[in-house]
């Protein structure tokens, strides 16, 4: 069996999605108003085929990319490593300031990331990286994944990760 020869495996299904709300920032004065999308996520793993002719299971790889999907779900998206938005959290409530406009919301309604800014490639970066640290996928012989975020139709930004 030649190890040196790989397949990629490329996942993409309607439900690997999630509802959230945003808010893209242009500039310490310039923003979107707060919408929502239906984000989708799909997914592309390279790896060797194993001499039982397989390269992994990919219905874990499905169950994680489901998993993360879920994290992000019915909540609104905010920054937490915006240079624009200053983020308070006050009694159950999250604050965000935008310069002078004061943003407030129910603590159960937000989700923090540790992004820049909301957008499909911040998102991607973040889902790989949390993709890149589940432990179903250690141990296994992985040589490189691409993670792509979408805010709606011909729209997608990827992430991607490969061994040196
Ligand atoms: N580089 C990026 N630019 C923009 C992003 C982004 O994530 N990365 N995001 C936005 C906004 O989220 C905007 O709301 C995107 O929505 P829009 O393009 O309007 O989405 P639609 O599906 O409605 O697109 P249509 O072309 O109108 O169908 C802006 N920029």
């Amino acid at each position: 069996m030649d190890t040196d020869i790989l397949t990629r495996i490329e996942i993409s299904k309607e439900y690997l999605n999630f509802s959230a709300g945003h808010f893209t920032i242009f500039s310490a004065t310039e923003r979107e108003n707060l919408h929502g999308h239906n984000f989708r996520i799909r997914c592309n793993v390279t790896a060797p085929i194993g001499a039982d002719g397989m390269a992994f299971d990919y219905v874990m790889l499905k169950r994680v990319l489901k998993a993360l999907c879920d994290e992000l779900d019915e909540r609104l998206l905010l920054p937490e490593r915006s240079p624009h938005l200053r983020i308070e959290r006050v009694d159950r409530m999250v604050i965000a300031w935008f310069g002078e406009e004061r943003l407030t919301f129910l603590e159960r309604d937000v989700l923090l990331l540790p992004i820049r800014n909301v957008t499909i490639e911040e998102l991607a970066e973040l889902l790989l990286a949390r993709l890149r640290v589940r432990p179903e996928l250690d141990g296994r012989d992985l040589r490189a994944i691409e993670l792509g975020v979408s805010s709606g139709d011909g729209q997608w930004a990827f992430s991607s990760w490969s061994t040196p």
